[in-house]
């Protein structure tokens, strides 16, 4: 069966037909990207199906149960993760605080229980800075391990909210252009990166607009455009596609 089921998805802002009657699935274990010119309703899926956004029509299902229109704290509590475009760090915390606060969102509901046990929380504590730093080093942030979050660079920024998105212990982890504004070394990294998490077991839905990174990486592409798919399939296959290469590679070359 399917992981995520997405039917006829619709979300609509005044006139805008952001996203239209989208359908597609997506097999668990895969890398599955989703790719398009700009304005083409990409990020918008991401925000419909991680729950920021509550769709016009249409379902969602994530092992076969509906999803649409959840808050994305109960998303993140049945194994949905996802990064942001624009990087949503805290930067008056520490690297670690901010991965354990993506632990913290799978844990939410014990919080409370917690907090009626003190010295459990204090050996909580420690061991979600434990698994945070674990995290940080699967990322390759070893040397950040002490470093507040507004002392690191760009590129490690990106990698450190994989690491929080990771620390939600996710089925499915959605990346919206993880590899934005990094330099060709760092865009190889986030692509071994992407290619580790994926060999982990965890289900990949990929934004980027790096084209060799989608090529390389994708077990699947679907492809967006004004809102509506245009194309689905494996990388020959989208490459070898007359509309998309009209609408959106020829539009690039
Ligand atoms: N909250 C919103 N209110 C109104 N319009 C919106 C909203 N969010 C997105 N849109 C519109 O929906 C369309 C799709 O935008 P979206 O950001 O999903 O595209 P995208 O494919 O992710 O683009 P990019 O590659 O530039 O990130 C655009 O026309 C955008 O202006």
């Amino acid at each position: 069966m399917a992981l995520l089921d997405v039917t006829q998805l619709s979300i609509h802002f005044g006139g805008v037909k952001a996203v239209q009657e989208v359908s597609f699935s997506i097999d668990p274990g895969i890398v599955y990207s989703v790719i398009g010119p700009n304005g083409a309703g990409k990020t918008t899926l991401f925000n419909l199906i991680t729950g920021v956004y509550k769709p016009t029509s249409g379902e969602i299902r994530l092992d076969g149960e509906s999803i649409a229109g959840k808050s994305p704290d109960e998303l993140a509590r049945r194994g949905v993760a996802r990064t942001f475009q624009n990087l949503q760090i805290c930067m008056n915390m520490s690297a670690v605080e901010n991965v354990m606060v993506g632990a913290h969102l799978r844990l939410d509901r014990n919080l409370i229980k917690a907090a009626l046990r003190l010295p459990s929380i204090t050996r909580r504590d420690a061991e979600l800075r434990a698994e945070a730093s674990e995290l940080m080093r699967f990322v390759g942030l070893d040397q950040y391990l002490e470093a507040r979050a507004d002392s690191m660079p760009y590129g490690a920024l990106k990698r450190l909210e994989i690491a929080r998105a990771l620390a939600m212990k996710p089925r499915v982890i959605f990346l919206d252009e993880p590899a934005a504004g990094l330099n060709p070394k760092e865009t190889i990294e986030v692509d071994h990166l992407v290619r580790k998490v994926a060999d982990s077991g965890i289900t990949v839905v990929l934004v980027e607009h790096d084209m060799k990174m989608v090529m390389n990486l994708s077990d699947r592409i679907l492809v967006l455009d004004y809102g509506k798919k245009l194309a689905e399939g494996t990388g020959e296959e989208i490459r070898r596609n007359p509309d998309v290469i009209a609408a959106y590679l020829g539009a690039h070359a």
